[in-house]
């Protein structure tokens, strides 16, 4: 059940660079192998340091890591909402991807144009949320006609409705994304099957100059400065130093260029992991001989939910969960020792799984 991010923003703004960096990022974690679905889809491996510590102590045939998809989506411009510069396929592109990575420019550099003039992140930023809440201003009054009529016969809960979908209309109206707009959790049921562009949760790359990785830049600051209201993350790189990290297959060559922009991690890594979080998954381990594996669930699953993933009779015919905790896996080294310091804790149908349990589910089908 991949969950896709779609790589959104201006054009030439650096999103394919980032998607090929992403592309060609080599499992770190493991052999999983990259693979392309179609050209514009990329499968990504979710790098987990975990997964090395529970190598090392289990020693598996297998390593299997969990994989997210990035979604290249061709570049937006004013009026795209209206069909301009194909404006309408994209925005479809984007109404099929869970979370939007939004991709800002933040370099300077006179060689690469810059479709709007220079270079003015809160500017660009505007030019993209503008269209997308154009489109989705046109989801909402589509909705509005078809539930007027419905509340005009007297309909309570269409009538219920049609103040829910004014708001979301006003506030579009007034520039907010939707998902800045404050209704009550249940009244986002009324907007759900409109699938809204600005709903979708998002993150920002500022892709940045070589010389301001580290550091950041003016551009970063005003972006920043921005968002801040939006409690939105932003993540700075520079896509085309990205590229070169993610060609490297040793690791210790990859360990030393990266020392010398003075990172301990690439910028893609942590990318990949705000977007899994992004996308509101948590990662449960099974841990046996034949092969060490990483899950991908959402956040908030309970037990059977979460086996289902392996096997839908898992889920049908659930028993009872074993889950260890990580480090008392480190501290124990096995299963059986930590069986025996009372490590392994029994858990039924209600249990919540965490981000980090490594699962042993008994079943019977
Ligand atoms: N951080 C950076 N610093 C300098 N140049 C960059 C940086 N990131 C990308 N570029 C350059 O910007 C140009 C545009 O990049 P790219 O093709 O990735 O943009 P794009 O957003 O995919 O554009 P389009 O929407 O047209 O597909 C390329 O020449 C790329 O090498
Ligand atoms: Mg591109």
């Amino acid at each position: 059940m991949a969950l896709q991010c779609g790589i959104v923003g201006l054009p030439n703004v650096g999103k394919s660079t980032l998607f090929n960096a992403l592309s060609s990022a080599k499992a770190e974690a493991a052999n999983f192998p990259f693979c392309t679905i179609e050209p514009n889809v990329g499968v990504v491996t979710v790098p987990d340091q975990r997964l090395q510590i529970l190598e090392d102590l289990v020693k598996p045939n297998k390593l299997v890591p969990t994989v997210i998809e990035f979604v290249d989506i061709a570049g937006l411009v004013k009026g795209a909402s209206k069909g301009e510069g194909l404006g309408n396929k994209f925005l479809a592109n984007i109404r099929e991807v869970d979370a939007i990575i939004h991709v800002i420019r933040c370099f300077q550099d006179d060689n690469i144009v810059h479709v709007a003039g220079g270079v003015d992140p809160v500017f660009d930023k505007e030019v993209i949320d503008t269209e997308l809440q154009l489109k989705d201003l046109e989801s909402v009054e589509k909705k509005i006609i078809r539930i007027e009529k419905i509340a005009k016969s007297g309909d309570a809960k269409a009538k219920k409705e049609l103040e829910i979908l004014q708001l979301f209309k006003q506030g579009l109206e007034s520039g907010k994304n939707a998902r800045a707009i404050e209704v009550e959790k249940e009244d986002l049921e009324v907007v759900r099957d409109l699938h809204l562009l600005t709903i979708k949760p998002v993150l920002y790359v500022a892709n940045v100059e070589e010389g301001s990785i580290l550091t950041g830049n003016k551009f970063v600051e005003q972006l920043r400065e921005k968002v801040k209201e939006e409690n939105a993350e932003v993540i700075v790189l520079c896509a085309a130093i990205e590229s070169q990290i993610a060609e490297f297959e040793d690791q210790e060559e990859k360990a030393m260029f990266l020392s010398e922009y003075g990172l301990d991690e690439s910028g893609l890594n942590k990318l990949i992991q705000a977007a899994y979080k992004l996308l509101n998954l948590i990662t449960y381990f099974t841990a046996g001989v034949q092969e060490v594996r990483a899950w991908t669930i959402k956040k908030g699953w309970k037990a059977p939910q979460a086996a289902g993933v392996i096997h839908s009779d898992f889920e049908r015919g659930f028993i009872k969960a074993e889950v260890i905790k990580l480090n008392d896996y480190q501290t124990f080294k096995t299963e059986s020792a930590c069986r025996e310091n009372g490590k392994i804790s029994i858990e039924g149908k209600e249990y919540v799984v965490q981000d980090g349990d490594i699962m042993h589910f008994r079943f019977n089908v």
